[in-house]
């Protein structure tokens, strides 16, 4: 059985900066992972979108389908997707969904959304959930900032909170998989791609992360649940940003039997800020460890890699 990681808390309401912003320090550096109370996401929010989760993925599959994904955006079947085809040959026992930008002035409108007639208000509570979230990365943006000993304001300065380009990922992993005759994973390891990522579950367990990723055999830890809580997880950028200083953590998701609904928000920076490694994250005997990358190139290498397309 994996043993459960006791994952730091941060309380974005705290007005003590100094002290947040040192133990998100720690906490990145340590582990990449972190749970985050006082977000200002309310519990009463929480809930109508994992209700909503649950409504959207009951509908028929031709009905789902009819959202399939474009762009990003949009209904990926179960299957579909495999994080890590080194571990499993069959796709992930998940389904999801993207919500995009909801103002993507460069691109026209690309998010899909159900009727209204068949999901009354779900796009409303979708689109207030995004905002709020967002708002939330944002304050946690700044502390982050400051745990690098960078200005407050660093990434807003760079350009990378400008249109930010974020999306939300409704998952849906069937407790019940038949008959299944190789190992099957909710989700296959991987890191995420962005800047942070923030993780709301409906409490069942299921996934795990890997400290080390280079060492072999991998050791995973459970995650437990800290109700109202958001875990939040560095991605692959920021780690890049900070030289590898902070962690983008290897995660999975195992099946449990259970149902289990997750809403997943990644934060990632806008198309054109060039993630490139900060001056506070580099010496002459610790130099750029990764090369300066557009960070929609990166994004869009990442999702090939993922769907192949
Ligand atoms: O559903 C979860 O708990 C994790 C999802 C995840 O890691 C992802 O979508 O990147
Ligand atoms: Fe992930």
């Amino acid at each position: 059985m994996a043993k459960t990681l006791q994952l730091p808390i941060i309380d974005l309401a705290s007005s003590d900066c100094t002290s947040t912003s040192s133990s998100i320090r720690q906490a990145c550096v340590n582990y990449g992972f972190f749970y985050l109370i006082n977000h200002g996401v309310e519990g009463d929010l929480l809930r109508e979108v994992l209700e909503g989760n649950k409504f959207f993925f009951e509908l028929p599959l031709e009905e789902k389908m009819k959202l399939a994904r474009k762009e990003n955006r949009g209904y990926t079947p179960l299957y579909a997707e495999n994080l890590d085809p080194s571990s499993s040959a069959k796709g992930d026992s998940k389904e999801s969904f993207y919500i995009g930008p909801l103002e993507d002035s460069t691109r026209g409108y690309l998010n899909q959304w159900p009727p209204d007639e068949i999901l009354p208000c779900w796009r409303s509570t979708m689109e207030k959930y995004y905002k709020k979230v967002l708002e939330a990365g944002k304050r946690l943006i700044s502390l982050v900032a400051l745990a690098l000993n960078l200005e407050e304001n660093f990434f807003y300065d760079i350009g990378a909170l400008d249109q930010p380009n974020s999306f939300l990922r409704l998952l849906h992993y069937p407790g019940d998989l038949g008959l299944v005759d190789e190992e099957m994973y909710g989700a296959s390891a991987h890191s995420d791609y962005g800047m942070i990522t923030l993780l709301a579950t409906d409490g069942v367990g299921g996934l795990q992360v890997c400290r080390e990723k280079a060492k072999e055999p991998r050791v995973w830890e459970d995650v437990h649940y800290v109700p109202g809580a958001f875990i939040v997880n560095i991605g692959d950028m920021m780690e890049r940003w900070t030289n590898g200083l902070f962690r983008s953590t290897l995660h999975r998701v195992m099946p449990t039997g259970q149902t289990r609904y997750s809403m997943a928000f990644f934060l990632d920076p806008n198309p054109d800020c060039v993630v490139e490694c900060l001056e506070t994250c580099c010496s002459e005997s610790y130099p750029p460890r990764f090369p300066p990358i557009r960070s929609g190139d990166y994004l869009e290498e990442r999702f090939k890699l993922t769907y192949g397309s």
